[in-house]
């Protein structure tokens, strides 16, 4: 997992935070603050209507004024203007529906409302906070807004230090109307307290790709279960979430996670009468290369074929450009530049294929895509519909084309069945979470987790050591994320006259605590305020302002996250044991409504009925719908999908027997059976497996079988 997923800063935060506060508070005069400040907000309402005309007139105005369109789409005006009204709400608008403009009109709003009612002294209008999964794309919202003179700023780790203190600097004197930031920077503590203390506070808090809130949405992230907490503790004045896919269970999880009542969910149709929805199911063995190739002579024009994995997105795009199409691959393994360039050539090109993973199209606003082809299966019907969703956004007629073949299941399974930790693993996880040096730990102390030594120490993938520590935190409220850190600091003196002149005693101590090693000097930050007693915060802002004044050249290496405690960690076995079984049984029902998710995908496309009306009814729509679209694969021919009866082989004796001879370890029955299936794992590479010949020699059984049968081996049953 790259850092970005967690969202760190390129700063060690608590010290930026600090840092940004001693600007502000050189920079301010606050002697005004207490008379201007407004009284305490009130916490998430929804207050009944007062005014709507009035707010939706101050809502066109703006869109014309601020954002240069002419009138509102499809829902867009209904929901603005109830947030307007001091109402939260859920907004389930298609891909390129339109839903940003339904925080950004409102966070251009407030200070109109606040003239008009004189409520508010100017500075103290608040901020909209906008959380959202897509660093990538949150730059780009924010240079669109700042062209339009809309003051909008972004958080993430790809911000500079500067830009970093500026933006906290523009916060607490209230010059931003709208702030980025992603999930994971709720974490931190510094951060939280920025925000509470913006004056005029958070009138909106708008949580893009808000499906990920609920369990039973398809990309449910822990993360998003905290910013409920915050949204109540930061008193937020109203809310909104947008998704473009949510299921009739997933709205009401949104729904109940921020109190907001039935009538606030807005939803448009999902039905798209433009998109021709095809499907075709065929034996293992059949050359899809050579049906794909047909099929794309057929359908010129702009293309995303999705496949699962990046080398084969490479490899098709490879096979596509010797057959002359203008393919090209794209995936998260490409360096930022080259992925950049692609986008950029597809969304000015009328005839170029980007064979991709889902690392694409997210925040692709491209009208003429003509063509969508599923070359694997996808996890569920709502990654499909986001993904088809991309298609014929012009309204033009465009074409959905899904090849289905079980020889993908094994490939879906891999990923499924990878993010499931074994017992095994979750028993190091609390031998190392729960060691003697933490049993010392107070309530209220904090303690630091390497999750990259961690995932690699108990065979659990850094994402899903990530779940873990977020259902420790919210379900069992052992501690509370607190932030992140960098634990190894190194530097070269540029200018040591500053270094000399500098008599603190942190300096004092970073001076005489330092280890030259070759060209760095290398200083231990958590030993050196062990030994000397000086805060950790001290030490590092002085290595920050020598770097600043161009002293030193200062390198920050290794991040740790921080946890404050918030009860003893657990001691007894029975407690510990208590706690894995729940992680245990949680973690294995996510597995199988992972599977049953993909399930209900191939159970749609091979079904007798139209696939349009099946997706609708999928997301709770049942009316306004034609009986029959005319355009997919059941209405067109009548002819069911049917998937080949191509069952799993049983596991194979000898097979078996080689895993375990290569291996050699039974302490770990799931281990071994991921070996078998093929899934990597951070114990398989630093056991060197991949290079036994062992690894995925079974992959045509089913994952449970195999386990079943190293169980066995491994003396469990
Ligand atoms: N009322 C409108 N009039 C004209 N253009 C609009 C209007 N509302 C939105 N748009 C444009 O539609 C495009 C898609 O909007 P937006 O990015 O907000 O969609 P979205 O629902 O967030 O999509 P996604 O789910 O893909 O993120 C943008 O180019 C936006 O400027």
């Amino acid at each position: 997992m790259s850092n970005d997923e967690f969202d760190m800063s390129s700063e060690d935060e608590a010290a930026l935070v600090a840092a940004s506060a001693r600007v502000t508070n050189a920079k301010r005069d606050r002697s005004h603050e207490v008379a201007l400040r407004p009284g305490k907000r009130s916490k998430i309402t929804n207050k009944t209507n007062t005014a709507p005309s009035h707010n939706t007139v101050l809502a066109n105005k703006i869109l014309k004024e601020h954002f240069n369109l002419d009138g509102f789409r499809l829902e867009q005006e209904a929901a603005i203007s109830r947030l307007l009204d001091g109402n939260s709400a859920v907004i389930v608008f298609p891909t390129g529906g339109g839903k940003s403009l339904c925080y950004q009109v409102p966070a251009v709003a407030f200070k109109y409302q606040d003239q008009e009612d004189g409520s508010r002294a100017s500075g103290y209008h608040g901020i909209t906070l906008v959380i959202s999964p897509l660093i990538a794309l949150m730059k780009d919202q924010v240079d669109a807004l700042l062209r339009n003179n809309i003051k909008a700023a972004v958080l993430n780790s790809s911000v500079s230090r500067d830009q970093y203190l500026a933006v906290h600097d523009d916060l607490r004197n209230g010059r931003l109307d709208l702030l980025y930031c992603a999930p994971e920077r709720l974490n931190n503590e510094g951060f939280i307290a920025t925000l509470k203390a913006i004056p005029g506070g958070i009138r909106l808090l708008a949580v893009d790709e808000a499906h990920c809130i609920s369990e039973w949405g398809h990309s449910f992230r822990p993360d998003y279960l905290k910013i409920a907490r915050f949204a109540e503790e930061a008193e937020v004045e109203r809310v909104v979430c947008l998704t473009a896919t949510a299921t009739p269970k997933v709205s009401e999880d949104i729904l109940t996670a921020f109190s907001i009542p039935k009538e606030g969910l807005l939803r448009t149709t999902m039905y798209r009468p433009n998109l021709r929805l095809l499907a075709e199911a065929n034996p293992k063995g059949t050359d899809y290369e050579a049906k794909l190739v047909v099929h794309l002579k057929a359908n010129p024009g702009p293309t995303i074929v999705y496949i699962t994995q990046q080398k084969a997105a490479m490899e098709l795009a490879a096979t596509l450009k010797s057959k002359g199409f203008p393919a090209k691959p794209y995936h998260a393994g490409m360096t930022p530049e080259l992925r950049t360039q692609t986008q950029d050539e597809f969304l000015g090109s009328e005839n170029m294929i980007v064979v991709a993973t889902i690392a694409f199209g997210m925040g692709i606003d491209k009208p003429d895509i003509r063509n969508i082809v599923h070359f694997d299966i996808p996890d569920s019907i709502e990654s499909y519909c986001q993904q088809i969703g991309r298609a014929g956004r012009d309204g033009k007629p465009s074409t959905c084309m899904f090849y289905l073949s079980t020889k993908d299941f094994h490939i879906r399974n891999i990923f499924t069945y990878g993010d499931r930790p074994s017992l095994h693993s979750l028993r190091l996880l609390f031998k190392d979470l729960c060691s003697p040096h933490r049993k010392e730990l107070n309530v209220g102390d904090t303690f630091t987790v390497e999750l990259y030594t961690q995932s690699r120490d108990v065979d659990i993938t850094p994402t899903i050591l990530g779940i873990l520590y977020a259902q420790l935190e919210l379900h069992f409220k052992l501690f509370r994320a607190a932030g992140t850190q960098y634990n190894r600091y190194k530097y070269t003196v540029k200018d040591r006259r500053i270094l000399d002149n500098d008599i603190s005693p942190a300096a004092h101590a970073i001076k005489g605590a330092s280890k030259q090693l070759q060209k760095w000097t290398h200083i231990a930050l958590d030993e050196l305020t062990a030994s000397t007693g000086i805060p950790r915060a001290d030490l590092v802002r002085t290595l920050e302002t020598w770097n600043e004044y161009d002293a030193i050249d200062l390198r920050k290496e290794s991040v740790s996250h921080v946890f404050r405690l918030l009860r003893p960690l657990p001691s007894s076995a029975t407690e510990i044991n208590d706690i894995i079984t729940h992680l245990d049984s949680s973690m294995g029902a996510t597995e199988q409504q992972n599977l049953a998710r993909t399930k209900s995908l191939i159970d749609l496309i091979t079904s007798k009925q139209c696939f349009s009306r099946s997706l609708a009814a999928y997301f709770g729509e049942t009316k306004n719908l034609p009986k029959a679209c005319m355009h997919c694969t059941w209405c067109e021919t009548h002819t069911q999908v049917v998937l080949p009866n191509e069952p799993p082989l049983p596991p194979d004796e000898a097979k078996v027997r080689n895993v375990l001879d290569a291996v050699g370890v039974r302490d770990d029955p799931r281990f071994l059976a991921k070996i078998a299936f093929g899934i990597n794992s951070p114990r398989i590479t630093a056991l060197k497996i991949k290079q036994t010949g062992v690894f995925e020699s079974m992959n045509v059984c089913d994952f449970e079988a195999l386990v079943s049968v190293f169980r066995k081996a491994c003396g469990e049953e």
